[in-house]
């Protein structure tokens, strides 16, 4: 019933370079207006850019299958869509053209100047300046850039949102042809939301950086209390000095080790409400499709601390208190006349923890490359789920090993329970400690087998013989 949009829209699968495909009109010249050019005209469209000033505009920086014209003339040639690549502000002196572009569809591509959600989005007023065009609100992607990179780019989505439900369909088609994934976000008033999402600041990101933060305040504080305070009340000992590098070096790794925790924790609880349910088909509740979704995030952060705890470890010899506490040990052991204080058991206990941090680090340097968008899409599924699960869960095993080495049997002694508190990377060691377990426990073959029936599809209800379907169908029991 619609008019056809663009010509191309009868004759799948769309213009042909240069064969005349529809005209589609750009009011604006500068950045957007180019890119959006570029990409049109590579996609086999013609394209009329309608600037106040046609003659003062570069003719290079446009390609050639673009026409430079008047504004007015760009209204007229361009078959129904118009893009509006002007910042809002220039909105009004745009009035003039109201005439040429009755009946138009024109496609508010502005972002938001400032992230305030009462004020009126550009589109809305864009609208309210041109009441016989129709107004679609859409092709918010990061930047001009973004719009002109080509192939690798092309499954961007952009959100789409308008009043009138036919030019809203024909920017869509417009978005698929030109590579990108479209989403229909409803009416003209979700206008502000499109208009802003450029302007959001990480929003994946908010919660995973706020729990690791609490944690590294919770440890901190631990190991501030049961080092630093509470010797120095108790028996008047000046540890003071460790607040700024080795405090902060005890915090991290159990940071770390917790956070990198925290990322294979919901995947278990996930197995364990299907093989409850008996089924995959019923959605998780809200906090755990969130804590799912935020695996990557808490992944890099621990990356983010082991690493840390790395470069701090390494420089730990570099103080000038390691100088000085080394040399006292020397006075004290030369004034008791022992010549060697070699141990080999604390020998074997370093190299064992420096070897599994070394390696446990480096593989999550390995999973933290792969879950770069440009490495994870050249790996196929198998691959991606070897390096995602298999080896992380080689490098959570490498870190508890790295720190049950760094603790040895030290935790079997009173004197590691100073003040009745545990020290830190016992604490730290629990939460690993359970979903390494936990892991294990779903490898037993009968749930194993059960979890992998569930997940391609199978559902207990369902399959279960007649005689056992019977009361729940018939709602008895
Ligand atoms: N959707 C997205 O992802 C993006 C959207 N944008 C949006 O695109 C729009 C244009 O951005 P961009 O191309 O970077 O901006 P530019 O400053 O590069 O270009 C704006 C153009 O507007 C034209 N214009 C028309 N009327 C006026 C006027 N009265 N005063 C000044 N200029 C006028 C000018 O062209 P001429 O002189 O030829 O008339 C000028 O080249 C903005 O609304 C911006 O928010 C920008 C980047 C990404
Ligand atoms: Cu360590």
């Amino acid at each position: 019933m619609h008019k056809p949009l663009l010509a191309a829209e009868v004759s799948e699968p769309g213009p042909q370079p240069g064969l005349g495909g529809p005209v589609i009109g750009i009011i604006g010249s500068g950045d957007f207006s180019r890119s959006l050019a570029a990409r049109l005209v590579a996609s086999g469209f013609r394209v009329a850019v309608g600037s106040r000033a046609p003659g003062r505009v570069s003719r290079a920086a446009f390609p050639a299958g673009a026409e430079l014209c008047s504004q007015g003339e760009a209204a007229q040639r361009a078959d129904r869509l118009l893009f509006v690549a002007v910042y809002p502000e220039h909105y009004h002196s745009l009035l003039g053209l109201s005439q040429q572009l009755q009946g138009k569809v024109l496609v508010d591509v502005s972002n938001a100047s400032s992230l305030s959600r009462q004020e009126q989005s550009n589109a809305e007023r864009l609208a309210q300046l041109f009441p016989q065009s129709s107004v679609v609100k859409g092709f918010n992607v990061l930047s001009a850039w973004a719009l002109q990179a080509g192939a690798c780019d092309g499954n961007r989505q952009v959100p789409i949102c308008s009043d009138e439900a036919d030019s809203k369909v024909a920017v869509l088609q417009l978005a698929r042809r030109l590579g990108f994934s479209p989403v229909d976000v409803g009416g003209l008033c979700a206008a502000r939301g499109v208009e802003e999402a450029p302007l959001v600041l990480f929003p994946s990101w908010g919660r995973p950086i706020l729990l690791t933060f609490l944690l590294f305040l919770f440890f901190y504080g631990y190991n501030f209390l049961r080092h630093i305070l509470l010797p120095f009340l108790d028996q008047g000992e000046n540890n003071f000095y460790q607040l700024p590098l080795v405090t902060v070096n005890d915090t991290l790794p159990a940071v770390a080790l917790v956070t990198l925790a925290l990322v294979y924790l919901p995947g278990l609880v996930a197995a364990v409400f299907q093989l409850a349910r008996g089924t995959k088909y019923k959605r998780f509740p809200g906090w755990l499709d969130g804590w799912l979704c935020s695996r990557k995030q808490l992944g890099l952060l621990s990356f983010l601390c082991a690493g840390l705890h790395a470069v701090y470890s390494m420089c730990l010899t570099l103080r000038s208190a390691a100088g000085y506490t080394l040399l006292n040990t020397a006075y004290h052991q030369v004034k008791a006349g022992v010549e060697n204080s070699w141990v080999e058991q604390l020998v074997w206990r370093s190299d064992l923890y420096l070897s599994c941090g070394i390696l446990g680090l480096g593989i999550l340097a390995l999973l933290a490359v792969t879950s770069l968008p440009s490495v994870g899409n050249a790996l196929n599924w198998r691959e991606f789920t070897f390096v995602q699960s298999g080896l992380g869960y080689a490098a959570l095993t490498l870190s508890i090993m790295h720190t049950l080495f760094f603790g040895w049997d030290f935790a079997f002694f009173p004197s590691a329970y100073r003040y009745y508190l545990p020290p830190v990377y016992l604490l730290a060691l629990i939460l690993p400690c359970t979903v390494l377990v936990g892991r294990v426990f779903l490898a037993l073959p009968c749930l194993m087998f059960r979890l992998a029936k569930i997940r391609r599809g199978w559902e207990c209800t369902r399959h279960r013989p007649p005689n056992h379907l019977e009361p729940e169908a018939t709602g008895d029991v």
